[in-house]
């Protein structure tokens, strides 16, 4: 799953995991658990972080992999949450791991997005959920994660979700994509 900062896909993703029961890794959500233990490279990702700024490659794609191999026997399927974020994260997936199946891009427009994160700011906790992170992490997004979307629509793997909708509308759209599939 694909999609802009505060796009919705962890909403969507949680929905997602309720109804097909498949396996959610979030890449950013795998970081702050690392940041959260207080380890040394905890402290070098929050850094980064911070910035808006991506992570390299192979430490996101690691805890993906270790985290897809440890529930291997188990997982019905996996559902992959803010990965790729540049097409280079892409080609580097497919080489250690697979092709994916679908790609669910979320959209919606730079002003909601920034409206939901900075709402999501006033709770969360999180430290990239302010305004000078926020403007930084959708530059990037529009720069790297973007022509990520064009990479896989040339294999007609791409479905785009209006999230601008109430969220089970979104959902609905979701679902309709996901079913297609089988
Ligand atoms: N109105 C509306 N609000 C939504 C929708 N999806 C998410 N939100 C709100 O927008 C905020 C961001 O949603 P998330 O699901 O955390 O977004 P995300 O894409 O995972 O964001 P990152 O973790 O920053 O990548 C949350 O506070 C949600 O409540 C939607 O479909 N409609
Ligand atoms: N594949 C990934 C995913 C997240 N990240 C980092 O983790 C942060 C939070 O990711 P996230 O997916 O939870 O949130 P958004 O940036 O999409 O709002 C990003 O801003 C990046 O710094 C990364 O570098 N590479
Ligand atoms: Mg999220």
């Amino acid at each position: 799953m694909a999609g802009g900062p505060g796009s919705g896909k962890g909403t969507q993703c949680e929905k997602i995991v309720e109804k097909y029961g498949y396996t959610h890794l979030s890449s950013g959500d795998l970081l702050r658990a690392e940041v959260a233990s207080g380890s040394e490279r905890g402290k070098q990702l929050q850094a980064i972080m911070q910035k808006g700024e991506l992570v390299p490659l192979d430490t996101v794609l690691d805890m993906i992999k270790d985290a897809m191999i440890a529930k291997a026997d188990v997982s019905k399927g996996y559902l992959i949450d803010g990965y790729p974020r540049e097409v280079k994260q892409g080609e580097e997936f497919e080489k250690k791991i697979g092709a994916p199946a679908l790609l669910l891009y979320i959209d919606a427009k730079a002003e909601t997005m920034v409206q939901r994160l900075m709402k999501r700011g006033q709770t969360s906790g999180r430290s990239d959920d302010n305004e000078e992170t926020i403007k930084k992490r959708l530059d990037l997004y529009y720069k790297a994660t973007e022509p990520v979307i064009a990479y896989y629509e040339t294999r007609g793997i791409v479905r785009k979700i209006n999230s601008e909708l109430p969220v089970d509308e979104v959902f609905a759209i979701v679902v309709k994509a996901i079913d297609e599939l089988k």
